[in-house]
């Protein structure tokens, strides 16, 4: 180690997407190196909208490692940082910043101490994946700090180790996570099926239906359904590994139809093993079912599928329009349904991409309240409308992978102290 008077503090920032899937991942077969028991599919949301960044240093300066996270410190005494850490400081480098004066040798990393500070642009543990985003941050800002030479791909196999979701958020595009063999997990890992240029067309439209904590976590939730449900061996055995070809087909193909079915019956039966759990888990809420059924209806009245829908643990609704036309159909049919409360403003109740409004001809409240029933429902019976049933929705689309932010302005650390900003 080298430096003037040892006070130097290098450090990396990175911003990292999260990924919803459309094949999901639902239970495990090594609780500790997280290990799935069956393949799963996403598709990476654009980081414009949803992300995390995450600043990480080093400095001898340092007397242990410390984490903050969205500006609170936190503990990484967890099983799970400690494993990120551990195997990305067993692949760690020689490291040389010779305007800084700085050479660290890869020996040195095991003393060294790290402080790490990440910052969520949407709300934490609430069903939108921010431990997804969140350890695929941490493992690529350190990768990147201490120079590993594994490609994307094998830090998954890290990221994993975080959070099983996170694996698939070190690429963009169309991600697929393969289970894997190997009782080490060296064959779990994450690949790009597409990037996000190869489907462009995609709108995806997140109803925030509840921002709270949820009841059940998903490493407790997948425990309790291996353990107890009888449906979700026949789920990883015979449904999923037919449904992983024909979902990398639809995405190859940008067959929509096909894209929507897989994704709304693998959502559907995700949620459906949940119930089978023993004690059964609800995720879904009222608000979710009447969003299917909004969807569903209108898909069932056109020729084709327009909108593919899924749920992840929670309440909130991930939405992807084949095209901007149809998102801006969908946006209206969704305000139309679940308008916002009184004292909320436009612009707070639509927030991410704005131009979908514009497009679907929603310039303020009162073009909200004069908006009709769509066609699917006329003569029917109206659909009973509930304000403030949406916290808000996001407008996005499918997005690229972890990048390094060099303008050190967008650090979440202090350049000097090595503490947060
Ligand atoms: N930016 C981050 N950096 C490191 N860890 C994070 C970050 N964001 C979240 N986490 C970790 O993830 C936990 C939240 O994960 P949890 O699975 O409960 O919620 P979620 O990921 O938002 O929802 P879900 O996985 O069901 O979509 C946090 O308590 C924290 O430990
Ligand atoms: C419903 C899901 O979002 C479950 C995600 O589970 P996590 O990755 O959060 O679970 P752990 O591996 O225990 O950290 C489906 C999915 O993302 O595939």
């Amino acid at each position: 180690m080298g430096g003037e008077a040892e006070k130097w503090v290098l450090m990396v920032t990175a911003r990292t997407p999260t990924n919803i899937a459309v094949i999901k991942y639902w239970g495990k077969r090594d609780e500790t190196l997280i290990l799935p028991i069956n393949d799963s599919i996403s598709v990476t949301l654009d980081p414009s909208h949803l992300c995390t960044t995450t600043t990480v240093s080093v400095s001898p300066s340092f007397d242990q490692d410390r984490m903050w996270l969205n500006g609170k410190e936190i503990s990484l005494q967890g099983g799970r940082f400690q494993s990120c850490l551990r195997e990305i400081r067993a692949r760690a480098q020689d490291v040389e910043d010779k305007k800084k004066g700085i050479k660290i040798n890869k020996e040195d990393w095991q003393k060294l101490n790290l402080h790490i500070a990440s910052y969520n642009n949407f709300p934490t543990a609430a069903g939108l994946a921010s431990s997804a985003a969140g350890l695929a941050c941490l493992v690529f800002s350190l990768a990147k700090l201490m120079n590993l030479k594994e490609d994307n791909s094998q830090l998954s196999a890290i990221a994993r180790q975080g959070s099983g979701s996170a694996c698939r958020s070190l690429y963009g595009g169309f991600v697929k996570w393969c289970m894997g063999k190997e009782e080490n997990g060296s064959d779990s890992l994450a690949v790009q099926l597409a990037d996000e240029k190869h489907w462009d067309e995609l709108v995806i439209i997140i109803a925030v239906v509840s921002a709270q904590q949820k009841e059940t976590s998903s490493t407790s939730g997948m425990r309790d359904t291996v353990e107890t449900s009888a449906l979700i061996e026949h789920r990883a055995k015979e449904v999923v590994p037919k449904r992983i070809t024909e979902m990398e087909g639809a995405i190859q193909n940008r067959d929509f139809a096909t894209f929507t079915r897989l994704a709304c019956t693998d959502s559907n039966q995700f949620h459906a093993v949940c119930l089978d759990t023993y004690p059964p888990i609800f995720y879904m809420n009222d608000t979710s079912h009447r969003i299917i059924s909004c969807v569903e209806k209108w898909n069932r009245a056109e020729e084709t599928p327009q909108v593919a829908y899924t749920f992840d643990a929670g309440p909130n609704a991930v939405m992807i329009a084949r095209n901007r036309k149809t998102a801006a159909l969908l946006l209206q049919r969704l305000l139309y349904n679940f308008p916002p409360q009184s004292d909320t403003d436009l612009d707070s109740y639509i927030i991410g991409d704005k131009s979908i409004l514009q497009d679907a001809g929603i310039k303020d409240m009162k073009d909200v309240e004069a908006l009709t029933a769509p066609p699917e429902v006329k003569d029917k019976i109206p659909t009973e409308k509930s304000k403030g049933d949406v916290s808000y929705f996001i407008c996005t689309r499918p997005g690229g992978g972890p990048v390094v932010l060099s303008d050190e302005t967008h650090a979440l650390l202090n350049p000097l102290t090595g503490l947060p900003k």
